[in-house]
């Protein structure tokens, strides 16, 4: 039977025009091979959203660390089960969308969750070049050195690519421990 007929089926999409780069001044990078059309999606990452336990008592005292995203999740009040409210746990994401690295200015990737079936899909936000790097953005509170900003690649005075918000992406990549 033809998995794509099932209901639950999801169509995984990975770009063919994506090399990694290691020994960046970021560690590893995806880098575009080949010229890269606005709205193109790289790819439709799953995720595993951890328990705050496991995020506290392990994945914190790992490298791992340093690789998760924040996830909105969804949760039924025990004492009003008509309350939900939002509690922010965090996500192993599988596939490129962890080696994508940050730039403050310079993002030309956004991304967005699909809170239902645990994805996140990542598009090019403008017109890549071969040979740039596809970065997007952590949000303001990083847990290292952002060598774009040290080697001026990130000053205001640089081109920016912040046009492409709004465009409907959830743009602001949470990397933790920005809550
Ligand atoms: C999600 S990983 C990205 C992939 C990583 N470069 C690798 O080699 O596995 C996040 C880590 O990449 C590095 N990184 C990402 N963006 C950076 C930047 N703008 N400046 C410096 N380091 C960066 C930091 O070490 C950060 O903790």
């Amino acid at each position: 039977m033809d998995p794509r007929l099932h209901d639950d089926c999801i169509t995984l999409i990975r770009s063919p025009d994506l090399v990694l780069i290691s020994n960046t001044p970021k560690g590893r990078g995806v880098f575009a091979a080949r010229d890269i059309p606005g709205s193109t999606v790289l790819d439709v990452c799953p995720v595993l959203v951890l328990s705050a336990e496991e995020n506290e008592d392990h994945i914190k005292k790992t490298s791992l660390y340093h690789y998760t995203y924040n996830w909105p999740l969804p949760v039924t009040d025990c004492n009003n089960r008509n309350t939900i409210t939002i509690e922010t746990r965090q996500a192993v994401i599988f596939g490129l969308g962890s080696l994508f690295n940050h730039s403050s200015r310079h993002q030309n990737v956004g991304w967005q969750r699909d809170l239902d079936q645990l994805l996140i899909t990542y598009r090019t936000l403008r017109d890549i070049k071969a040979g740039e790097e596809l970065c997007i953005s952590y949000g303001d509170r990083l847990t290292f050195d952002d060598v774009g900003t040290a080697s001026g690649d990130d000053d205001s005075s640089g081109a920016s690519d912040r046009s492409a918000d709004g465009n409907g992406l959830d743009n602001l990549a949470r990397i933790q421990p920005d809550l």
